[in-house]
């Protein structure tokens, strides 16, 4: 695994979803996908009464964006200039970039542990780098307030939290992408496209004090998520795990073996595939801040397009098969 920046470029992408509802217990419940819209832009993005056309709305929707970006660009003062320099190996925990260093595979699978199939836990980050990245998270939020910018929320899953690109994190994020989260899912998920990542949608999210409680059963618009906890101190917000579903058997019931719910840890990162439906639960006291890598591989959804046999990474599937 090279720690060394290579010179691929792995895509930041702005426009995802992913479908939602609100059952932990894997009934069928999950809607199909949704065409993305960010949620605090809806108002933007509706086209002109009278003769609006489709093209009127992305126009429209792109403008918005570029606008919102060309502020932040012009006004926003970063609290640490350094989380958009750095090497992301600065902010590894010791024991990460010990495996790393070692034979990669071997190294990375002695770190790591699996507490329900598909669901690789292992600790990522370094407290002060949880920190900065919090105060920097703050920070953005207190510039959006005086300044009454309406912040671009990740998904429409969301009505807060942010886009990592915007806190200006794009090129430490991506270096992460190419030289960590690509080879670790290469790894561990290269049936689902692990091993062709080349985009990926970075945001951070937040429960619990005057943001969201809880978030719905849903399905990522990803092929692998990492979802690393950043802090702070909190109470709940469980991530529940109920089976992984192609497309044809999303709302399949869940069968007991594949019912897991996850007890957050900050600088704990976890990974699963975007079909893993999952959801989080309440956070019942204090504020919970999580960063999320949704990856994305364009080669793995073109070939699904063409080729509808049953993965052998559906539960359903699977079961069906024997
Ligand atoms: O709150 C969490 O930890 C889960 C977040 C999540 O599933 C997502 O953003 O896709
Ligand atoms: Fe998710």
């Amino acid at each position: 695994m090279s720690l060394h920046s290579t010179n691929k470029k792995i895509k930041i992408e702005y426009e995802d979803d992913n479908a939602s509802s609100s059952n932990p217990d894997g009934g069928p419940v999950i809607p199909p996908m949704m065409p993305n819209v960010f949620e605090d832009n809806k108002e933007d993005v509706k086209p002109p009464v009278g003769n609006s056309s489709t093209a009127d709305v992305e126009s429209e929707r792109v403008k918005s964006i570029r606008e919102y970006k060309q502020r932040i660009r012009s006004s926003y003062r970063p609290m640490h200039r350094e989380l958009f320099e750095m090497n992301f190996t600065s902010f590894l925990v010791p024991s990460l970039l010990e495996a790393l260093n070692d034979s990669p595979e071997n190294g990375v699978r002695k770190i790591i542990s699996e507490p329900t199939p598909g669901l690789i836990t292992f600790d990522m980050f370094k407290p002060e780098f949880c920190q900065m990245l919090l105060e920097e998270f703050e920070n953005f939020k207190k510039w959006a307030c005086e300044t009454k910018t309406r912040i671009m929320r990740p998904n429409t899953m969301y009505k807060y939290g942010a886009v990592l690109a915007d806190l200006g994190m794009e090129t430490t994020i991506g270096m992460l992408m190419e030289d960590f989260i690509l080879p670790m899912s290469t790894i561990f998920f290269p049936e689902v496209g692990g091993d062709t990542i080349d985009s990926y949608h970075g945001f951070i999210v937040e429960y619990g004090a005057d943001a969201a409680h809880h978030l719905d059963f849903h399905v990522d618009d990803s092929e692998v998520t990492l979802n690393v906890c950043l802090g702070e101190k909190f109470s709940g917000g469980e991530l529940f795990l109920r089976g992984v579903r192609c497309v044809k058997h999303v709302n399949v019931n869940s069968e007991p073996e594949e019912t897991f719910d996850y007890s957050q840890v900050p600088g704990r990162a976890v990974m699963h595939r975007g079909r893993h439906r999952h959801g989080a639960l309440s956070t019942t006291s204090g504020h919970r801040v999580n960063m999320l890598l949704w990856c994305k591989s364009s080669i793995f959804r073109e070939m699904s397009k063409e080729d509808q046999n049953s993965p052998s990474w559906c539960g359903v599937c699977r079961r069906e098969e024997n």
